[in-house]
């Protein structure tokens, strides 16, 4: 079973999947007579459907007894998903190119280091939520409206992954 290289979240390498959500490395301007800076447009929120609406929620999110193997991935074809965590507690993203069926051999994974958020585009597949704290809030944009917004993949048995940050912390 392969074993997913987590790799550090970074604009650049998150690219093909969406937008890190975060100020490092982030342009900003600055608004309310120089109080506040403004990174702004950091990600923008994908729709499908002229009546859908971009909305805003809260994932309160239980960990997953890790190592994990990785049977499944998920998308939204209608929209973007993004995610920001509320703690600043860090999280993992397993991701794989939009395409009609997730490529085992596409499949990444990154670690969210607790100041980053991301965006799934439109698309992408992704694993559900994988908080690291053993209960973790996230908020949440995404896009409501008619038809369906989820489609799943499992793989099959051979192709699964297996996800293990603590293997990966003891090896550094
Ligand atoms: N189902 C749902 O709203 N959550 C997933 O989309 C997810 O990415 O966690
Ligand atoms: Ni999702």
């Amino acid at each position: 079973m392969r074993t997913l290289q987590i790799e550090p979240l970074t604009k650049d390498a998150f690219a093909p999947f969406g937008d890190v959500i975060e100020t490092a490395g982030s342009d900003y301007f600055m608004i309310n007579n120089g109080s506040t800076r403004r990174y702004h447009q950091l990600a923008t929120v994908q729709t499908g459907l002229p009546e859908d609406k971009a909305i805003i929620s809260i994932f309160r999110a239980q960990a997953l007894p890790m190592p994990l193997t990785v049977r499944m991935l998920e998308r939204h074809p209608l929209g973007s998903q993004a995610f920001v965590p509320l703690h600043g507690k860090s999280f993992l993203v397993v991701v794989a190119p939009a395409s009609d069926l997730p490529d085992a051999d596409q499949v990444r994974a990154f670690l969210a280091d607790g100041s980053q958020g991301v965006n799934y585009h439109r698309g992408v597949w992704h694993h559900p939520i994988l908080a690291l704290a053993p209960e973790d809030d996230f908020l949440v944009v995404d896009r409501s409206g008619a038809g369906n917004n989820c489609d799943e993949h499992f793989f099959d048995d051979d192709q699964a992954m297996r996800l293990d940050p603590q293997q990966q912390a003891d090896e550094r």
